[in-house]
Protein backbone atom coordinates (compact mmCIF):
# COMPACT_ATOMS: atom_id res chain seq x y z
CA UNK A 1 0.00 0.00 0.00
CA UNK A 2 1.12 3.46 -0.83
CA UNK A 3 2.41 5.97 2.09
CA UNK A 4 0.61 9.11 1.86
CA UNK A 5 2.66 11.99 0.49
CA UNK A 6 4.62 13.05 3.29
CA UNK A 7 6.02 16.84 3.88
CA UNK A 8 9.80 16.06 3.79
CA UNK A 9 11.76 18.16 6.69
CA UNK A 10 14.86 20.13 5.50
CA UNK A 11 17.61 19.91 6.93
CA UNK A 12 20.85 22.04 6.74
CA UNK A 13 23.61 20.65 4.78
CA UNK A 14 26.60 19.38 7.12
CA UNK A 15 30.44 18.03 6.45
CA UNK A 16 30.56 14.99 5.01
CA UNK A 17 33.15 12.52 6.70
CA UNK A 18 32.69 9.59 4.95
CA UNK A 19 31.11 9.56 1.63
CA UNK A 20 28.22 7.17 0.87
CA UNK A 21 24.04 6.85 1.12
CA UNK A 22 22.20 5.29 4.01
CA UNK A 23 18.41 5.07 4.63
CA UNK A 24 16.65 3.64 7.39
CA UNK A 25 15.44 4.43 10.58
CA UNK A 26 16.58 7.50 12.63
CA UNK A 27 17.92 6.02 16.29
CA UNK A 28 19.48 8.40 18.44
CA UNK A 29 22.66 6.80 20.28
CA UNK A 30 21.70 6.70 24.36
CA UNK A 31 24.32 5.92 26.71
CA UNK A 32 24.11 5.08 30.54
CA UNK A 33 24.20 7.98 32.65
CA UNK A 34 26.19 6.79 35.55
CA UNK A 35 27.38 11.00 35.65
CA UNK A 36 23.87 11.77 37.25
CA UNK A 37 25.74 9.63 40.98
CA UNK A 38 27.78 11.68 42.89
CA UNK A 39 29.93 8.60 43.52
CA UNK A 40 31.56 5.45 41.44
CA UNK A 41 33.50 2.28 42.87
CA UNK A 42 37.03 2.09 42.51
CA UNK A 43 36.16 -1.88 41.70
CA UNK A 44 33.32 -0.82 39.06
CA UNK A 45 36.11 1.02 36.91
CA UNK A 46 38.89 -1.70 37.73
CA UNK A 47 36.21 -4.64 36.24
CA UNK A 48 35.36 -2.16 33.47
CA UNK A 49 39.16 -1.63 32.63
CA UNK A 50 39.71 -5.14 32.43
CA UNK A 51 36.43 -5.75 30.16
CA UNK A 52 37.66 -2.97 28.21
CA UNK A 53 41.05 -4.26 27.77
CA UNK A 54 39.61 -7.65 26.76
CA UNK A 55 37.82 -6.31 24.19
CA UNK A 56 40.78 -4.40 22.68
CA UNK A 57 42.85 -7.52 22.93
CA UNK A 58 40.64 -9.23 20.80
CA UNK A 59 40.39 -6.18 17.95
CA UNK A 60 43.76 -6.09 18.00
CA UNK A 61 44.80 -9.40 17.14
CA UNK A 62 41.49 -9.93 14.42
CA UNK A 63 43.38 -10.05 11.03
CA UNK A 64 39.88 -9.65 9.52
CA UNK A 65 39.46 -5.74 10.69
CA UNK A 66 41.26 -2.71 9.21
CA UNK A 67 44.58 -1.65 10.10
CA UNK A 68 43.49 1.76 11.34
CA UNK A 69 41.06 0.04 13.78
CA UNK A 70 44.07 -2.02 15.09
CA UNK A 71 46.46 1.30 15.52
CA UNK A 72 43.75 2.97 17.29
CA UNK A 73 42.61 0.00 19.87
CA UNK A 74 46.82 0.01 20.48
CA UNK A 75 46.63 3.22 21.52
CA UNK A 76 43.86 2.69 23.76
CA UNK A 77 45.10 0.01 25.42
CA UNK A 78 48.65 1.81 26.40
CA UNK A 79 46.49 4.47 27.63
CA UNK A 80 44.21 1.89 30.07
CA UNK A 81 47.68 0.36 31.32
CA UNK A 82 49.32 3.36 32.12
CA UNK A 83 50.38 2.73 36.16
CA UNK A 84 49.92 6.66 36.23
CA UNK A 85 45.98 6.60 35.60
CA UNK A 86 45.71 4.01 38.45
CA UNK A 87 47.86 5.68 40.65
CA UNK A 88 45.80 8.76 40.71
CA UNK A 89 42.81 7.16 41.00
CA UNK A 90 44.05 5.27 43.96
CA UNK A 91 44.62 7.99 45.35
CA UNK A 92 41.42 9.97 44.87
CA UNK A 93 39.24 7.24 46.51
CA UNK A 94 38.36 6.71 49.80
CA UNK A 95 36.59 3.80 51.28
CA UNK A 96 36.80 2.22 47.43
CA UNK A 97 34.83 5.09 46.44
CA UNK A 98 35.45 8.18 44.44
CA UNK A 99 33.15 11.14 43.74
CA UNK A 100 32.26 11.82 40.07
CA UNK A 101 33.97 15.65 40.62
CA UNK A 102 37.40 13.92 41.61
CA UNK A 103 37.22 11.37 38.67
CA UNK A 104 36.59 13.97 36.21
CA UNK A 105 39.22 16.20 37.48
CA UNK A 106 41.67 13.25 37.06
CA UNK A 107 40.44 12.94 33.21
CA UNK A 108 41.28 16.62 32.71
CA UNK A 109 44.21 16.64 34.51
CA UNK A 110 45.38 13.82 32.29
CA UNK A 111 44.31 15.56 29.40
CA UNK A 112 46.53 18.05 30.11
CA UNK A 113 49.37 16.35 30.61
CA UNK A 114 49.25 13.87 27.92
CA UNK A 115 48.99 16.88 25.61
CA UNK A 116 52.35 18.29 27.21
CA UNK A 117 54.21 14.57 26.65
CA UNK A 118 55.32 15.91 23.18
CA UNK A 119 53.63 12.43 21.80
CA UNK A 120 51.50 12.96 18.64
CA UNK A 121 49.56 10.13 19.18
CA UNK A 122 48.52 10.59 22.18
CA UNK A 123 48.78 14.57 21.97
CA UNK A 124 45.95 14.74 19.14
CA UNK A 125 43.75 12.18 20.69
CA UNK A 126 41.81 13.74 23.57
CA UNK A 127 38.71 12.52 21.84
CA UNK A 128 40.44 8.77 22.56
CA UNK A 129 41.04 10.02 26.35
CA UNK A 130 37.57 11.23 26.55
CA UNK A 131 36.55 8.05 25.43
CA UNK A 132 38.54 5.66 27.72
CA UNK A 133 37.07 7.35 30.87
CA UNK A 134 33.59 7.41 29.50
CA UNK A 135 34.20 3.66 28.87
CA UNK A 136 35.36 3.48 32.48
CA UNK A 137 32.41 5.24 33.49
CA UNK A 138 30.25 2.56 32.41
CA UNK A 139 29.00 5.32 30.10
CA UNK A 140 29.28 3.02 26.83
CA UNK A 141 26.46 3.08 24.50
CA UNK A 142 23.34 1.36 25.58
CA UNK A 143 20.57 -0.84 23.73
CA UNK A 144 22.40 -1.17 20.69
CA UNK A 145 20.27 -3.53 19.06
CA UNK A 146 18.02 -0.64 19.06
CA UNK A 147 20.18 0.76 16.10
CA UNK A 148 20.80 -2.68 13.97
CA UNK A 149 20.90 -1.41 10.72
CA UNK A 150 19.42 1.98 11.48
CA UNK A 151 21.16 5.35 10.75
CA UNK A 152 22.45 6.50 14.36
CA UNK A 153 22.13 10.28 15.45
CA UNK A 154 24.87 11.34 18.55
CA UNK A 155 26.03 14.32 19.61
CA UNK A 156 29.40 13.06 19.31
CA UNK A 157 30.89 10.21 18.61
CA UNK A 158 34.19 8.43 19.87
CA UNK A 159 36.08 5.78 18.38
CA UNK A 160 34.71 2.68 20.58
CA UNK A 161 31.24 3.94 19.36
CA UNK A 162 32.62 3.61 15.41
CA UNK A 163 33.99 0.42 16.25
CA UNK A 164 30.79 -0.83 18.25
CA UNK A 165 28.14 0.44 15.61
CA UNK A 166 30.59 -1.13 12.60
CA UNK A 167 29.38 -4.43 14.00
CA UNK A 168 25.43 -3.60 13.57
CA UNK A 169 25.49 -2.98 10.16
CA UNK A 170 24.45 0.82 10.66
CA UNK A 171 23.80 2.26 7.38
CA UNK A 172 25.06 5.60 8.47
CA UNK A 173 25.90 8.60 11.04
CA UNK A 174 25.11 11.48 11.45
CA UNK A 175 26.22 13.94 14.44
CA UNK A 176 26.59 17.80 16.11
CA UNK A 177 30.36 17.54 16.86
CA UNK A 178 33.02 15.88 15.13
CA UNK A 179 35.72 17.25 12.31
CA UNK A 180 37.66 15.27 9.62
CA UNK A 181 40.76 14.49 11.67
CA UNK A 182 39.41 12.41 15.10
CA UNK A 183 39.75 8.99 14.91
CA UNK A 184 36.15 8.17 15.22
CA UNK A 185 36.56 10.25 11.60
CA UNK A 186 39.23 7.81 10.29
CA UNK A 187 37.23 4.48 11.86
CA UNK A 188 34.48 5.78 9.80
CA UNK A 189 36.55 6.07 6.96
CA UNK A 190 37.70 2.81 7.04
CA UNK A 191 34.56 0.81 7.68
CA UNK A 192 33.01 3.12 4.65
CA UNK A 193 30.22 3.83 6.73
CA UNK A 194 28.95 6.87 5.33
CA UNK A 195 29.15 10.08 8.30
CA UNK A 196 28.18 13.43 8.07
CA UNK A 197 28.80 15.56 10.80
CA UNK A 198 28.01 19.62 12.04
CA UNK A 199 24.21 18.56 11.61
CA UNK A 200 21.62 20.00 14.17
CA UNK A 201 20.19 17.87 17.02
CA UNK A 202 18.31 15.35 15.04
CA UNK A 203 17.17 13.54 18.42
CA UNK A 204 13.75 14.90 17.81
CA UNK A 205 13.04 13.13 14.64
CA UNK A 206 13.79 9.57 15.78
CA UNK A 207 11.55 6.98 14.98
CA UNK A 208 11.27 8.64 11.68
CA UNK A 209 12.83 7.32 7.93
CA UNK A 210 15.87 8.96 7.03
CA UNK A 211 17.59 9.12 3.71
CA UNK A 212 21.28 10.18 3.67
CA UNK A 213 23.23 11.54 0.86
CA UNK A 214 27.17 11.85 2.53
CA UNK A 215 27.83 12.20 -1.43
CA UNK A 216 26.47 15.63 -1.00
CA UNK A 217 25.72 16.21 2.84
CA UNK A 218 22.33 16.48 2.81
CA UNK A 219 19.91 14.23 4.64
CA UNK A 220 15.98 13.72 3.75
CA UNK A 221 13.80 13.27 7.04
CA UNK A 222 10.19 11.62 6.42
CA UNK A 223 10.55 10.79 2.45
CA UNK A 224 7.32 9.63 0.69
CA UNK A 225 7.40 6.15 -0.59
CA UNK A 226 8.39 8.14 -4.25
CA UNK A 227 11.34 9.63 -2.88
CA UNK A 228 12.25 6.24 -1.07
CA UNK A 229 11.82 4.11 -4.16
CA UNK A 230 14.27 7.12 -6.19
CA UNK A 231 16.91 6.65 -3.23
CA UNK A 232 17.25 2.95 -3.41
CA UNK A 233 17.78 3.16 -6.81
CA UNK A 234 20.84 5.76 -6.33
CA UNK A 235 22.16 3.76 -3.46
CA UNK A 236 21.65 0.49 -5.60
CA UNK A 237 23.63 2.03 -8.45
CA UNK A 238 26.31 3.92 -6.01
CA UNK A 239 27.12 0.95 -4.35
CA UNK A 240 27.65 -1.13 -8.06
CA UNK A 241 29.45 1.48 -9.01
CA UNK A 242 31.84 1.77 -6.25
CA UNK A 243 31.93 -1.87 -6.41
CA UNK A 244 33.22 -1.83 -9.44
CA UNK A 245 35.46 0.98 -9.38
CA UNK A 246 37.53 -0.17 -6.56
CA UNK A 247 38.95 -2.70 -8.67
CA UNK A 248 40.88 0.44 -11.11
CA UNK A 249 42.99 1.71 -7.97
CA UNK A 250 44.85 -1.28 -8.41
CA UNK A 251 45.56 -0.30 -12.05
CA UNK A 252 49.20 1.18 -12.97
CA UNK A 253 49.89 3.35 -15.97
CA UNK A 254 52.86 3.12 -17.58
CA UNK A 255 53.29 7.03 -17.55
CA UNK A 256 50.78 8.35 -15.22
CA UNK A 257 50.58 8.33 -11.68
CA UNK A 258 47.58 8.74 -9.51
CA UNK A 259 48.83 9.42 -6.14
CA UNK A 260 46.88 10.85 -2.88
CA UNK A 261 46.73 13.71 -0.52
CA UNK A 262 47.03 12.92 2.86
CA UNK A 263 46.82 15.04 6.40
CA UNK A 264 47.23 12.35 9.01
CA UNK A 265 49.40 9.68 9.49
CA UNK A 266 46.21 7.09 9.51
CA UNK A 267 45.69 8.16 5.69
CA UNK A 268 49.00 6.42 4.88
CA UNK A 269 47.06 3.06 4.82
CA UNK A 270 43.79 4.29 3.51
CA UNK A 271 45.85 5.61 0.52
CA UNK A 272 47.76 2.46 -0.13
CA UNK A 273 44.56 0.41 -0.14
CA UNK A 274 42.73 2.43 -2.46
CA UNK A 275 45.37 2.30 -4.49
CA UNK A 276 47.27 5.32 -5.09
CA UNK A 277 50.96 5.55 -6.75
CA UNK A 278 52.84 7.26 -3.86
CA UNK A 279 51.79 10.50 -1.83
CA UNK A 280 51.84 13.48 -4.33
CA UNK A 281 50.72 16.02 -0.89
CA UNK A 282 50.91 14.88 2.84
CA UNK A 283 49.97 18.39 4.12
CA UNK A 284 51.82 18.47 7.53
CA UNK A 285 49.93 21.28 9.47
CA UNK A 286 47.99 18.49 10.75
CA UNK A 287 50.77 17.28 12.64
CA UNK A 288 50.69 20.37 14.15
CA UNK A 289 47.44 21.81 14.53
CA UNK A 290 44.93 21.10 18.05
CA UNK A 291 47.96 21.05 20.28
CA UNK A 292 49.83 22.90 22.74
CA UNK A 293 53.19 22.99 21.08
CA UNK A 294 54.68 21.40 17.56
CA UNK A 295 55.46 18.02 17.43
CA UNK A 296 59.19 16.82 18.04
CA UNK A 297 61.69 15.60 15.90
CA UNK A 298 61.51 11.95 16.85
CA UNK A 299 57.35 12.08 16.29
CA UNK A 300 57.58 13.80 12.77
CA UNK A 301 60.54 11.81 11.47
CA UNK A 302 58.82 8.58 13.04
CA UNK A 303 55.50 9.56 10.66
CA UNK A 304 57.57 10.66 7.69
CA UNK A 305 59.66 7.48 7.89
CA UNK A 306 56.18 5.43 7.99
CA UNK A 307 54.97 7.45 4.88
CA UNK A 308 58.01 6.34 3.06
CA UNK A 309 58.47 2.92 4.16
CA UNK A 310 54.84 2.07 2.74
CA UNK A 311 55.17 3.66 -0.21
CA UNK A 312 58.72 2.60 -0.84
CA UNK A 313 59.51 3.03 -4.07
CA UNK A 314 56.75 5.03 -4.96
CA UNK A 315 57.50 8.36 -4.14
CA UNK A 316 56.11 10.65 -1.00
CA UNK A 317 55.96 13.98 -1.29
CA UNK A 318 56.01 16.19 1.86
CA UNK A 319 55.03 19.68 2.28
CA UNK A 320 56.53 21.81 4.48
CA UNK A 321 54.64 23.31 7.53
CA UNK A 322 51.91 25.53 5.43
CA UNK A 323 50.77 27.65 8.41
CA UNK A 324 49.17 30.88 8.05
CA UNK A 325 45.89 32.14 5.82
CA UNK A 326 43.28 30.32 8.02
CA UNK A 327 45.28 27.57 9.98
CA UNK A 328 46.94 29.35 12.94
CA UNK A 329 48.69 27.67 15.72
CA UNK A 330 48.51 29.24 18.86
CA UNK A 331 51.36 28.32 20.13
CA UNK A 332 53.34 30.11 16.85
CA UNK A 333 50.89 33.74 17.36
CA UNK A 334 51.27 35.78 14.08
CA UNK A 335 50.39 39.96 14.37
CA UNK A 336 46.54 40.53 13.42
CA UNK A 337 47.10 40.93 9.90
CA UNK A 338 44.05 42.64 8.02
CA UNK A 339 44.48 40.11 4.84
CA UNK A 340 46.04 36.61 6.27
CA UNK A 341 45.75 34.80 3.32
CA UNK A 342 48.11 37.81 2.02
CA UNK A 343 49.99 37.74 4.65
CA UNK A 344 52.50 35.34 6.58
CA UNK A 345 51.67 32.42 5.33
CA UNK A 346 53.92 28.71 4.44
CA UNK A 347 57.47 29.11 3.48
CA UNK A 348 57.26 33.18 4.36
CA UNK A 349 56.79 32.60 8.09
CA UNK A 350 59.10 29.57 8.23
CA UNK A 351 61.93 31.57 7.24
CA UNK A 352 60.93 34.03 10.20
CA UNK A 353 60.36 30.67 12.89
CA UNK A 354 63.77 29.13 11.59
CA UNK A 355 63.77 26.71 14.75
CA UNK A 356 60.45 25.14 13.86
CA UNK A 357 61.17 25.12 10.01
CA UNK A 358 65.28 23.22 10.93
CA UNK A 359 62.97 20.29 13.16
CA UNK A 360 60.85 19.67 10.54
CA UNK A 361 64.17 19.39 8.48
CA UNK A 362 65.66 17.77 10.57
CA UNK A 363 63.33 14.97 10.48
CA UNK A 364 62.69 14.53 6.61
CA UNK A 365 66.25 14.47 6.46
CA UNK A 366 66.39 11.93 8.76
CA UNK A 367 63.57 9.90 7.59
CA UNK A 368 65.04 10.33 3.63
CA UNK A 369 66.90 6.90 3.38
CA UNK A 370 63.80 4.88 4.24
CA UNK A 371 62.43 6.11 0.47
CA UNK A 372 61.54 7.75 -2.19
CA UNK A 373 61.19 11.51 -0.71
CA UNK A 374 60.17 14.90 -1.94
CA UNK A 375 59.97 18.11 -0.35
CA UNK A 376 57.43 20.59 -1.03
CA UNK A 377 57.79 24.28 -0.36
CA UNK A 378 54.19 26.16 -0.09
CA UNK A 379 53.62 29.72 -0.96
CA UNK A 380 57.30 30.36 -2.68
CA UNK A 381 56.75 33.68 -3.91
CA UNK A 382 60.23 34.98 -5.06
CA UNK A 383 63.54 33.07 -5.46
CA UNK A 384 64.62 34.64 -2.37
CA UNK A 385 62.20 32.02 -0.41
CA UNK A 386 64.09 29.27 -1.86
CA UNK A 387 67.50 30.71 -1.62
CA UNK A 388 66.85 31.00 2.05
CA UNK A 389 65.81 27.77 2.05
CA UNK A 390 68.38 26.22 0.73
CA UNK A 391 70.86 27.84 3.28
CA UNK A 392 69.19 26.28 6.41
CA UNK A 393 68.39 23.35 4.84
CA UNK A 394 72.99 23.01 4.21
CA UNK A 395 73.08 23.95 7.67
CA UNK A 396 70.70 21.19 8.76
CA UNK A 397 72.64 18.61 6.21
CA UNK A 398 76.17 19.67 8.17
CA UNK A 399 74.31 19.72 11.57
CA UNK A 400 73.20 15.90 11.12
CA UNK A 401 76.58 14.99 9.49
CA UNK A 402 78.84 16.28 12.72
CA UNK A 403 76.35 14.17 14.99
CA UNK A 404 77.22 11.19 12.54
CA UNK A 405 73.45 10.81 11.55
CA UNK A 406 72.91 8.94 8.14
CA UNK A 407 70.63 11.37 5.17
CA UNK A 408 69.04 9.87 2.25
CA UNK A 409 68.80 11.64 -0.76
CA UNK A 410 65.52 14.06 -1.59
CA UNK A 411 64.31 16.10 -4.08
CA UNK A 412 63.01 19.92 -3.66
CA UNK A 413 59.95 21.35 -5.41
CA UNK A 414 57.68 24.23 -4.75
CA UNK A 415 53.61 24.53 -4.53
CA UNK A 416 52.79 26.70 -7.47
CA UNK A 417 49.94 28.76 -5.57
CA UNK A 418 51.74 32.61 -5.77
CA UNK A 419 50.90 34.22 -9.50
CA UNK A 420 54.11 35.45 -9.29
CA UNK A 421 56.04 32.16 -10.04
CA UNK A 422 54.07 31.59 -13.92
CA UNK A 423 56.66 34.18 -14.54
CA UNK A 424 59.22 33.45 -12.03
CA UNK A 425 59.91 29.62 -12.86
CA UNK A 426 63.05 30.03 -15.11
CA UNK A 427 64.73 32.44 -12.10
CA UNK A 428 64.12 29.75 -9.47
CA UNK A 429 64.59 26.42 -11.98
CA UNK A 430 67.65 26.20 -11.29
CA UNK A 431 67.08 25.35 -7.48
CA UNK A 432 64.28 22.85 -7.78
CA UNK A 433 63.67 19.52 -8.97
CA UNK A 434 59.83 19.64 -9.51
CA UNK A 435 56.94 21.84 -9.55
CA UNK A 436 53.53 20.83 -7.69
CA UNK A 437 50.42 23.32 -8.98
CA UNK A 438 48.03 23.76 -6.14
CA UNK A 439 44.80 24.69 -7.97
CA UNK A 440 43.01 25.28 -5.08
CA UNK A 441 45.56 28.77 -3.74
CA UNK A 442 46.32 29.12 -7.44
CA UNK A 443 42.56 30.04 -8.19
CA UNK A 444 42.12 32.51 -5.33
CA UNK A 445 44.94 34.22 -5.79
CA UNK A 446 43.74 34.08 -9.63
CA UNK A 447 40.53 35.37 -9.05
CA UNK A 448 41.40 37.68 -5.75
CA UNK A 449 38.48 35.39 -3.95
CA UNK A 450 38.91 33.85 -0.67
CA UNK A 451 38.29 29.95 -1.13
CA UNK A 452 36.51 29.84 2.31
CA UNK A 453 33.91 33.01 1.84
CA UNK A 454 30.72 31.64 0.91
CA UNK A 455 29.41 35.52 -0.14
CA UNK A 456 32.18 35.54 -3.10
CA UNK A 457 32.01 31.76 -4.16
CA UNK A 458 31.07 32.85 -7.81
CA UNK A 459 34.27 34.42 -8.40
CA UNK A 460 36.29 31.39 -6.83
CA UNK A 461 36.56 29.16 -10.67
CA UNK A 462 38.68 26.66 -10.68
CA UNK A 463 37.70 25.19 -14.09
CA UNK A 464 37.82 28.64 -15.68
CA UNK A 465 39.32 28.46 -18.24
CA UNK A 466 42.41 30.57 -17.86
CA UNK A 467 42.84 28.45 -15.16
CA UNK A 468 43.92 25.65 -17.59
CA UNK A 469 45.70 28.66 -19.30
CA UNK A 470 48.53 28.99 -16.48
CA UNK A 471 48.28 25.16 -15.98
CA UNK A 472 49.68 24.82 -19.68
CA UNK A 473 51.95 27.79 -19.62
CA UNK A 474 53.81 25.97 -16.16
CA UNK A 475 53.50 22.49 -17.88
CA UNK A 476 55.54 24.04 -21.16
CA UNK A 477 57.78 26.24 -19.21
CA UNK A 478 58.67 23.25 -16.78
CA UNK A 479 58.77 20.91 -19.94
CA UNK A 480 61.77 22.95 -21.22
CA UNK A 481 63.59 22.48 -17.78
CA UNK A 482 63.00 19.49 -17.92
CA UNK A 483 61.44 19.88 -14.52
CA UNK A 484 58.54 17.07 -13.65
CA UNK A 485 55.03 18.78 -13.01
CA UNK A 486 52.11 17.40 -10.74
CA UNK A 487 48.94 18.96 -10.19
CA UNK A 488 47.51 18.30 -6.50
CA UNK A 489 44.47 20.76 -5.90
CA UNK A 490 40.72 19.95 -6.13
CA UNK A 491 41.16 20.43 -9.81
CA UNK A 492 43.20 16.77 -9.90
CA UNK A 493 39.76 15.08 -8.61
CA UNK A 494 37.67 16.04 -11.16
CA UNK A 495 37.49 13.46 -13.57
CA UNK A 496 36.81 16.46 -17.04
CA UNK A 497 39.43 18.33 -16.18
CA UNK A 498 42.14 15.41 -16.00
CA UNK A 499 40.85 14.96 -19.23
CA UNK A 500 41.96 18.12 -20.32
CA UNK A 501 45.48 18.30 -18.02
CA UNK A 502 46.37 15.00 -19.84
CA UNK A 503 46.38 16.54 -23.09
CA UNK A 504 48.29 19.51 -21.68
CA UNK A 505 51.17 16.75 -20.80
CA UNK A 506 50.29 16.72 -17.10
CA UNK A 507 51.20 13.31 -16.24
CA UNK A 508 51.18 13.02 -12.35
CA UNK A 509 47.88 13.82 -10.46
CA UNK A 510 47.42 13.83 -6.72
CA UNK A 511 43.95 13.66 -5.48
CA UNK A 512 41.74 12.25 -1.86
CA UNK A 513 42.55 9.26 -1.38
CA UNK A 514 38.86 7.81 -2.39
CA UNK A 515 38.79 9.55 -5.74
CA UNK A 516 42.03 7.11 -6.44
CA UNK A 517 39.81 4.73 -8.35
CA UNK A 518 37.83 7.33 -9.71
CA UNK A 519 40.23 8.93 -11.80
CA UNK A 520 42.25 5.98 -12.55
CA UNK A 521 39.22 4.72 -14.17
CA UNK A 522 38.89 7.58 -16.17
CA UNK A 523 42.61 7.56 -17.29
CA UNK A 524 41.68 3.71 -18.50
CA UNK A 525 38.91 4.52 -20.18
CA UNK A 526 40.81 7.39 -21.95
CA UNK A 527 43.12 5.11 -22.96
CA UNK A 528 41.44 2.22 -24.40
CA UNK A 529 39.42 4.74 -26.38
CA UNK A 530 42.48 6.04 -27.76
CA UNK A 531 43.89 2.63 -29.01
CA UNK A 532 40.76 2.30 -30.63
CA UNK A 533 39.22 -0.22 -28.54
CA UNK A 534 35.66 0.44 -27.57
CA UNK A 535 34.99 -2.86 -26.21
CA UNK A 536 37.81 -3.07 -23.38
CA UNK A 537 35.88 0.79 -22.32
CA UNK A 538 33.74 -1.15 -20.14
CA UNK A 539 33.77 -0.54 -16.46
CA UNK A 540 34.28 -4.35 -15.62
CA UNK A 541 36.67 -5.69 -18.40
CA UNK A 542 37.78 -8.48 -16.09
CA UNK A 543 41.06 -9.10 -18.61
CA UNK A 544 42.34 -5.66 -16.98
CA UNK A 545 41.53 -5.53 -14.02
CA UNK A 546 42.34 -9.47 -13.02
C1 LIG B 1 46.61 21.55 -2.65
C2 LIG B 1 46.58 22.79 -2.26
O1 LIG B 1 46.92 23.15 -0.99
P1 LIG B 1 45.93 23.31 0.23
O2 LIG B 1 44.54 22.96 -0.27
O3 LIG B 1 46.40 22.38 1.29
O4 LIG B 1 46.05 24.74 0.65
C3 LIG B 1 46.15 23.88 -3.14
O5 LIG B 1 46.26 25.05 -2.77
O6 LIG B 1 45.70 23.54 -4.26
Amino acid sequence: MERQKNKVIQIPRGNIISEGYGLGTLRVLKRKKTTEKQFINLEDIKLAAKTLSSELSKIISDPSLPKEVQEISQVHQLLLEDPFLWKKLEDASADGKIMIEDYKYIRDEIISLLLSTGNPLIQQRVDDIKDLFRNLLLESPEGLDNLKSNVVYSEEFFPSDIIKLSTLGVKALLSTQGSHTTHAAILARAFEIPYIIRLPDLSEYEGKTVFVDAVIGRIVIDPDDANIREFEKITKRYTKEKEKIEKYGRLKFDDIKIMANISVPQEIEVAKRKGADGIGLFRTEFLFVGRDNPPSEEEQYLVYKKALETFYPEEVVIRLLDIGGDKKLEYLPVDDEENPFLGLRGIRLLLKHKEILKTQLRALLRASPYGNLSVLVPMVTLPEDIKGLLRIIHETKEDLLTEGRKIGSFKLGIMVEVPSIIWLIDKINPHIDFVSIGTNDLTQYIFAADRNNPSVSKYYQDEHEIIFEIITTIAEKARNFNLPVSVCGELAGKEDAVEILLQFGVKKFSVSSFKVPFIKRKIYEIQTVKKGNMKAKTSDDPSLLS
